[in-house]
This record gives structure tokens, sequence and C-alpha cells, in this order.
């Protein structure tokens, strides 16, 4: 687990058990098996994990909205089971299921949560940033996923929280609000905020996070920077500068022996190309200059390096999604 000069939240060996439950003879079932991460004062720390991995069971536990069965859990400082208002007025939730009430109206439920708070954020400029104004008198039930979503962000943050915790906060966005949103979350986190989000989906981890714990099964299998989490296998346990390059040129091609060794040449399919490996600079010019002798221009070209979707398939044998 790393080490962070000032953390809003530390967990160590997060047990959380469920039940008893019907379907297991009215046994417990174990959904959060001795997880640990910290997460700093302005940064963004990640759990990206697949469905069921544990991320939700972990943040509620660390909001104190579940009470964990084993292991210590320190949010700013205090333990969120015994903590009061105090603690929760600091701390801003973004639910998965945005848990706002379903008849009220996003702008004067936003004043009114504005007012339960000693210093809130100005309600019309969170409104107007996050574009709520268009469907701010429109009932919580009748709003798209993604516009609850966003009044359900502004309600997190309304109180000006030290913490803010998002349960994946892009479902439902659409891409420009997912812009919009993201572009807040790096503001407030260089403005000194710590946040704390769960995620499925590598991307957002890839785009916002400072720092990733993967998630597999309850308990942690990785952390580090998105940098280092691409640069290192897991399995081998060695640094990785594996790249593909991917094109498209006439079906047929033997071109193993213009290539440095342990490159992997692969047509996929007749015309389709991948060469996979530590691809140099100058693999790039003998195959531009075997093509150039050849008269041959791919129809596409195409460069991608490792992302943690490949990180994550290394270490548990799986895709994330
Ligand atoms: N009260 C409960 N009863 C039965 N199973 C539960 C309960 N709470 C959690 N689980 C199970 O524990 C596992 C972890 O759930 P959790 O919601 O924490 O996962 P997650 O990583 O957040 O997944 P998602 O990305 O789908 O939200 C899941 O398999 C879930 O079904």
């Amino acid at each position: 687990m790393r080490s962070t000069d000032s953390p809003v939240l530390t967990i160590d060996g997060l047990i959380k058990d469920v039940g008893p439950l019907a379907s297991l003879d009215g046994k417990m079932l174990r959904v959060v098996s001795g997880l640990s991460m910290t997460a700093g004062r302005g940064q963004i720390t990640a759990l990206l994990g697949a469905n069921g991995a544990g991320k939700t069971t972990t943040l509620e536990c660390a909001q104190g909205l579940q009470r964990r069965t084993g292991g210590t859990i320190s949010l700013l400082g205090a333990d969120p089971d015994s903590a009061g208002a105090d603690l929760r007025s600091r701390v801003g939730v973004m639910l998965q299921d945005g848990g706002l009430p379903p008849s009220a109206r996003p702008i004067p439920l936003l004043r009114h949560v504005a007012g339960m708070y000693r210093n809130p954020m100005d309600v019309d400029a969170l409104v107007e940033r996050l574009g709520i104004a268009q469907f701010g008198r429109t009932s919580v039930r009748r709003l798209s996923g993604g516009q609850k979503q966003r009044v359900a962000l502004a309600a997190a943050l309304i109180g000006n929280p030290e913490v803010l915790f998002l349960d994946e906060p892009s479902a439902g966005l659409d891409p420009h609000s997912r812009q919009v949103v993201f572009d807040l979350i790096a503001e407030l986190r260089d403005a000194g905020m710590g946040i704390i989000l769960t995620t499925h989906l590598m991307d957002d981890a890839e785009r916002l996070a400072d720092y990733v714990y993967i998630i597999d099964g309850g308990h942690n299998v990785a952390e580090g920077t998105v940098a280092d989490l691409l640069r290192h296998d897991h399995s081998t346990d060695t640094a990785i500068t594996d790249r593909t390059l991917f094109f498209d040129a006439p079906p047929g091609l033997e071109f193993k022996d213009v290539l440095g060794a342990g490159l992997q040449v692969l047509e996929t399919r007749a015309g389709s190309y991948s060469i996979t490996g530590a691809l140099g600079p100058d693999d790039l010019a003998a195959l531009t200059a075997w093509w150039a002798a050849r008269n041959i221009m791919p129809a596409s070209l195409r460069l991608e390096a490792r992302s943690l979707e490949d990180v994550f398939l290394d270490i548990s044998g799986r895709d994330l999604r």
C-alpha cells in the first residue's frame, strides 16, 4: 500500500461479510476480504475492478453506510462507524443509484441542501457548470440517467467537502457531459480535494486517476500510477515496453525477417496485420523502408500502447468487463 503525506482515507485489511443468505443455506458471504488502500488530499484515487469485485461495498464501509466485519478505516482521522455529523459535513458522496428523492426538483433541492452547510458552494455556479439549468425544475423521477448523475454530483459537492466519493462517476453520461464532469473533478483535485472513485471503465481510470488500486474478488491485486501499471508485467515482475502496430495491407505478406527478434507478427484476417512486442523506432524504419521498396502503401496504420484492460487480463486472466 502506498504512503501519502496527507491521507484523507486509509483502509487496512477491510473485511465485509453479508448475510446470512438463504441462497447459501443461511451462511454468510465474504464480499471484501482483506482490502487495503490509502487516498491522499489533492489526488484522485481509483478503485478499478469488474462488476461484483467489492468496490461499492468498500466505499460504503469507508463512508460508514455499511458496518465492516473487520479491519480498520480512518476517514479524515476518524472511524466512520462511530463518527458523527461533523465528519459527514466534510465528506461528499455520490452513490451509484443517485440516492435523490424522486419527487424533488434539482434546483430547489440543491438550494435546500446548500442551506444545511456552513460554507456551501455557489448553487448557481454549480448549476451552470454542470448544465443543470435546462432541467432544474423537472422532478428527479422524470430525468434521464445522465441528468440524475449530474444532479447527484452537484449534491455531493454542494457542501464544499474535503473528501469526495464517486461511485462510477461516468455511468449514463454522454461524451460531452462526461468531459464536463471530468474537467470539474480534475479542477477540484487541483484545488486540494481528496477524490476517491470506483469504476469498471479502464478509460475513466486512465484519464482521471493519479493512483489506481485494481480490485478482484474483494481484495487488492495490483496498484500504482497508471503509468507504473502499464509498464510492469505482474506475472513475471518485469518491465514492459510492449506496443502493438496494426495495419491493413495486401494479404499474404511475409516480413518476419525485416523486424527485430521477439516481435509477434499476426495476419488476423486477410490483409489485417498486427505486430506486438518491444517495437522500437528501428523496427518502424525497417518496416516502412520495406514497404517503400515494394511500393506498398498500407490502407491504415495504428500504434497502440498497453491499456489497463491488458494489465487486468494479465493479472486475473479475464476481461475487465
Ligand atoms: N447484501 C448483499 N447480499 C448478497 N450479496 C451481496 C450483498 N452486498 C454485496 N453483495 C455481493 O458482493 C459482491 C460485491 O458487490 P459490490 O457492489 O461491492 O461490487 P462492485 O465492485 O461495486 O460491483 P459493480 O461494479 O457491479 O458495482 C457482489 O457479488 C454482490 O453481489
